[in-house]
């Protein structure tokens, strides 16, 4: 069975509630368009998700989170739990982003705790995985990656496995403007895919792996055209309907 490409955008920190709504309102006919053939998902900032939640009513872009805490309820200021997160709409969590482990002290151990806390509400976590660039140079790439998989998904049945999607982010090329070529971006997808079968068996000929890192409507029909590379998680590109709109289109196979 083939993998439905599935395209996120990561809007990180930016967009009041409003402007997050005026770009849902940009993107909607757009992505229409791909309905059916690419899975399309947008991550707003906490504040902004129940207007985004209002405002994709009635399409098929579905709402994530761009992070959680793995605690269901308590003294823990700052904090939002899965459960709110489900009540807030999101179909889908964003864990182990490379921003998050590097300035936010995120582990593998913290990773596994707030899949289990995603999956537990009902919520299809993103695991990001991704080598930085001394990592790359010293020839760590593949270890570091196959670090991160096992340690964020240690545990999970071969039946949760198979709704999980990995995205590989390699770190150096995060808001660079330097993208992965295809082939080094297939590398490691095929890699993490190998891991994965290792892990669940038949199920990771399900699991989709997103690409993320400078994606761009000029590299994403290239980078997407790669047999394991399953769609992308978009960061800049995501900000600017046109550039989103493209990727998604890019993403059709
Ligand atoms: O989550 C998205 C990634 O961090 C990629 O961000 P970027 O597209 O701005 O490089």
């Amino acid at each position: 069975m083939a993998r439905i490409p599935f395209v996120c955008g990561n809007w990180k920190m930016h967009k009041t509630a409003a402007e997050a709504v005026a770009l849902v309102n940009e993107l909607r006919d757009g992505v229409g368009e791909a309905a059916g053939r690419v899975q399309v998902a947008v991550a707003p900032p906490f504040t902004a998700l129940h207007a985004v939640k209002q405002a994709i009513g009635g399409t098929r872009i579905e709402l994530a989170a761009q992070d959680v805490h793995w605690e269901a309820q308590g003294a823990f200021t700052g904090e939002i739990s899965a459960a709110m997160l489900a009540d807030a709409g999101c179909t889908h969590g964003i864990v182990g982003h490379s921003e998050r482990r590097q300035l936010f002290g995120e582990t593998d151990e913290t990773v596994r705790k707030k899949v289990g806390a995603l999956l537990g509400a009902g919520i299809r976590p993103i695991v990001c995985v991704g080598e930085t660039l001394g990592e790359r140079e010293a020839n760590r790439t593949l270890e570091v990656v196959e670090r991160q998989v096992r340690g964020g998904l240690a545990g999970l049945s071969a039946e949760v496995l198979a709704g999980i999607t990995v995205a590989y982010e390699p770190v150096w090329a995060i808001g660079t403007g330097k993208t992965a070529t295809s082939a080094q971006a297939q590398e490691v997808h095929a890699a993490i895919r190998k891991l994965l079968r290792e892990l669940g068996g038949s199920v990771a000929d399900q699991i989709r792996i997103q690409y993320g890192g400078s994606v761009k409507p000029e590299n994403a029909r290239e980078l997407m055209s790669q047999p394991d590379v399953d769609g992308a998680l978009v960061g800049g590109a995501s900000l600017k309907a046109k550039d989103f709109i493209a990727i998604v289109k890019g993403a059709l196979r």
